[in-house]
């Protein structure tokens, strides 16, 4: 057979990575990466209110930037196909071709005509009145599928939010779509109407079941919001698996990208689908993907599960990871983003105080802030793993970003408790990294206490394998050995995979991830000194996140019966 290459491009939060690996083996024959550059000055986005948009124009540069490197390596006929991952559910408002909005003239610079990425939750309310809806409206519960509790990071509860706040992006959305979709459109050139919506997207975040013929009826998208009458039509009814051929690069992506127009691209899919398919995923399986936030991907066979509904989890979707077997989702919104936000916080002074500093000068600032910013993770797990467990007994919930499993509660928050005088830095950071395997914890919980067994856990994405501390407390507070995936691109190799599959190469993805996979670096063994200890601290984390969960609740009515009174 002649050599053959597949390119996987995984959109990741910050950057967009492409790998390009050979179909056969899925040895890598390059990688690049690109960070978004508007998303890089939080452009469109607010914090405060919990606004995080991305513009269209950081993909499509990045898709060029990172495929033209890549593929220049191998003559541009061997490299066969490729596929798309990206975060999700990040859904944005596209015309009737296609196009995203923020593409057309007049809606360049609105945020609402963007790409509203997973972290975005100004749909709060949204999503509160879609479970209220979905429970109470008399017919059937479109969120029983996706863990029963509907979440502010998903398609439906995004498209109503923006549709309420914007007029005209309403108007002109003729469809929306997730950003895996999206970018496949735009690789393979075809029409809205035929485009292959991915399964994994759709089921896992669009209420999408074969059980009721595809998207939530008509009747209850327009009980959630009349504006959205229609809406329903102009999106899909059919799905597809991430191993089936969306289409091949239209002229003009191959030239953009220096390929030719027979590579075969595949149906998207998301990052952590992906990445778990890299991780070499199989059947009780659960691979955590350690990123931004945290996706834990466990796999079963469909007829193991059954009609059992596990609660409280981001769904349970056919084909979702792998085509034939249920893919269940859960996960936490805040990790590497948790550390990311207290690095920010103790690096207040580097950035408001070192640029007004008489003793430096402005290039000494520059390189001090640079030389600081680049050691501060690294040092911060050495001196949090340092710390004597005696010494500290500070106590995180990690719900910066709110809580997506189990249960999803986007409105909460996150909390320190038994701060003193002697508590610092390094202890703070231990207290996060122990929340954050806590929360893990949690969720290996619920799956079990559901009859969803897990039999092995994996780790992968940049926290696995740049945090050695957080893997062993994970390992310890899981009281399981823990193994970590080889690649450091799992998702794109993920997606390389997909297209290996969809051009033709391997059979299916069972036997693409045997013949592809790149196999495990590390196993993290619990320490049985540390498990006993670790118990104990998790039972007070429980009980610390009870307490937080039912006064936050208690507040927010006291709030509202406030405002309500001031109306009045
Ligand atoms: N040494 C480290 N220890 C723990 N977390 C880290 C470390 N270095 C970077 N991170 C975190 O890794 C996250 C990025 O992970 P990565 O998998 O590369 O990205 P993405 O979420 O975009 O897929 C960031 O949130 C960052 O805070
Ligand atoms: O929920 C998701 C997939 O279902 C998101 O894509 C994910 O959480 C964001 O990914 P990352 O943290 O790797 O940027």
């Amino acid at each position: 057979m002649t050599q053959a290459y597949v390119i996987g491009i995984d959109y990741g939060t910050d950057s967009v990575r492409a790998v390009l690996v050979d179909a056969g083996t899925g040895a890598e024959v390059a990688q690049a990466v690109h960070p978004y550059a508007r998303w890089s000055q939080q452009r469109y986005c607010n914090a405060a209110q919990n606004q995080f948009r991305q513009h269209p124009l950081d993909h499509l540069e990045g898709l060029e930037a990172t495929v033209r490197q890549v593929a220049q390596k191998v003559p541009a006929e061997q490299i066969v196909g490729l596929a798309v991952d990206t975060t999700g559910s990040t859904p944005g408002p596209v015309n009737e071709h296609g196009q995203s909005l923020a593409l057309t003239p007049g809606f360049e610079e609105n945020p609402n005509a963007m790409f509203v990425l997973w972290k975005d939750h100004t749909a709060l309310a949204e999503a509160a009145e879609i479970n209220q809806k979905a429970k109470t409206w008399g017919g059937t519960d479109f969120t029983q599928f996706e863990g029963g509790i509907y979440s502010s990071e998903w398609f439906w509860a995004k498209i109503m939010h923006v549709t309420r706040q914007d007029a005209a992006v309403a108007q002109a959305a003729y469809s929306w779509m997730e950003h895996c979709d999206w970018l496949t459109l735009q690789l393979t050139g075809g029409e809205l109407t035929t485009f292959k919506r991915s399964r994994c997207a759709a089921g896992h975040k669009a209420m999408w079941h074969e059980s009721w013929g595809g998207l939530p009826s008509e009747d209850f998208v327009r009980h959630l919001e009349p504006k959205l009458a229609g809406l329903r039509e102009r999106l899909f009814s059919a799905t597809y698996t991430a191993d089936e051929v969306a289409g091949t690069l239209s002229r003009e992506w191959a030239e953009r990208l220096g390929l030719t127009t027979n590579t075969v691209v595949a149906v998207g899919s998301f990052d952590a689908h992906a990445g778990a398919v890299a991780g070499e995923i199989e059947a009780y399986s659960m691979v955590k993907v350690m990123g931004t936030s945290t996706c834990d991907i466990v796999v079963a066979p469909m007829d193991a599960v059954g009609t059992k509904l596990v609660p409280g989890i981001c769904g349970q979707v056919d084909g979702s990871v792998i085509p034939g077997m249920l893919g269940l989702e859960a996960g936490q919104s805040a990790v590497g983003d948790l550390l990311a936000w207290f690095r920010q916080v103790i690096e207040w002074p580097l950035r408001a105080l070192v640029p007004q500093s008489a003793v430096l000068t402005a290039e000494q600032q520059q390189a001090l802030r640079q030389e600081l910013s680049d050691r501060m993770m690294v040092e911060l797990n050495k001196a949090a793993a340092a710390v004597n467990p005696d010494e500290s007994a500070v106590l995180a919930l990690d719900w910066v970003n709110g809580r997506r499993t189990p249960d999803a509660n986007q409105a909460l928050k996150g909390a320190l408790m038994n701060l003193t005088m002697g508590t610092d830095a390094p202890h703070i950071f231990r207290a996060l990294v122990e929340a954050i395997c806590y929360g893990s914890r949690q969720i290996v919980e619920r799956f079990e206490q559901e009859g969803i067994a897990i039999k092995q856990v994996i780790g992968l994405g940049g926290v696995a394998k740049k945090s050695a501390f957080m893997m062993q407390t994970l390992a310890d507070v899981l009281n399981r050995p823990i193994k970590v995936a080889e690649s450091d691109q799992a998702p794109a190799l993920g997606a390389a995979m997909y297209a290996a599959v969809a051009a033709g190469i391997h059979p299916d993805v069972t036997t693409a991830q045997r013949a592809m996979g790149n196999g495990f670096a590390d196993t993290y063994t619990p320490n049985p000194d540390r498990v006993a200890d670790y118990e104990r601290r998790y039972q007070q984390y429980q009980a610390f996140g009870r307490f937080v969960e039912q006064n936050s609740q208690r507040m927010a009515g006291q709030a509202a019966e406030t405002a309500l009174a001031a109306q009045a």
